[in-house]
This record gives C-alpha cells, structure tokens and sequence, in this order.
C-alpha cells in the first residue's frame, strides 16, 4: 500500500522547498544547493535504478524508483516548474 501518491509528494516537497529548514529537510536542503547538485543526484539516481533492475530485486528495485521520482521532483521545483507544466507531454 502506497503511503503517499506521486501528488502529495509533490505538494510536501513544494513546501519544504518554501518553508524547510536545510538543516533539517533534505528538500530544502538540495533546492538551496540548486539544480547543479540536484541534477547529479538524478544521474546517480537513474544508474542506480538501472544496476537494480538487472541485478537486484524487485524491492530494491522499486526503492529505487522512489529515489529517482523524489530527486525528479525536486528538480522540478528547483526550477519553478508544477506537475501540470510535466504532465502536459505525457
Ligand atoms: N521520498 C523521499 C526521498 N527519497 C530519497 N530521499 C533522499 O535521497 C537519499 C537517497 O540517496 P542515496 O541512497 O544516494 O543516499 P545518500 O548517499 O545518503 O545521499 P547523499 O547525501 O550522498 O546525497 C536519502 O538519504 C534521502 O536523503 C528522500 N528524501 C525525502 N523524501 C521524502 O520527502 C519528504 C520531505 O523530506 P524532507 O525534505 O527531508 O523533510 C518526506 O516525505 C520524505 O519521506
């Protein structure tokens, strides 16, 4: 069972971003640091998604799927953008 959807995500991480504290949040951490940082947490990510689809399993797998969502999420809102902007070209 899901603990939260893709949505409400969204929503927390977007007031993390606004009102977290670095020390405390790792949202508001990373959007201070800027989509440099952000970005290369995305790469890390994605490869670490692919490693776990060929050789783990599929828990390991989809935990790291969260990972990356999370970390394409707070790109997103590093750069201002709302799901709606993303959604648009699915
Ligand atoms: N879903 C996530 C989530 N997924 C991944 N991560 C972060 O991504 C990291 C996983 O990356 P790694 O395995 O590379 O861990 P790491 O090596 O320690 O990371 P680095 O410090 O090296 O960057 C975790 O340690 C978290 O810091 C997340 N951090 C937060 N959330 C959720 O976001 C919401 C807001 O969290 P805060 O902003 O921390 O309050 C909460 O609901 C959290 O559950």
């Amino acid at each position: 069972m899901a603990s939260k959807t893709f949505e409400e995500l969204f929503a927390e991480l977007q007031q993390k971003a606004a009102t977290g504290d670095p020390a405390s949040s790792r949202t508001a951490q990373l959007v201070q640091q800027g989509v440099h940082s952000i970005g290369k947490k995305v790469v890390e990510e994605a490869a670490e998604v692919w490693m776990a689809a060929e050789f783990q399993s599929d828990e390991q797998t989809a935990e790291e799927i969260s990972q990356l969502l999370y970390h394409l999420q707070v790109m997103m809102i590093a750069r201002g953008l709302t799901l709606d902007d993303v959604y648009k070209y699915l």
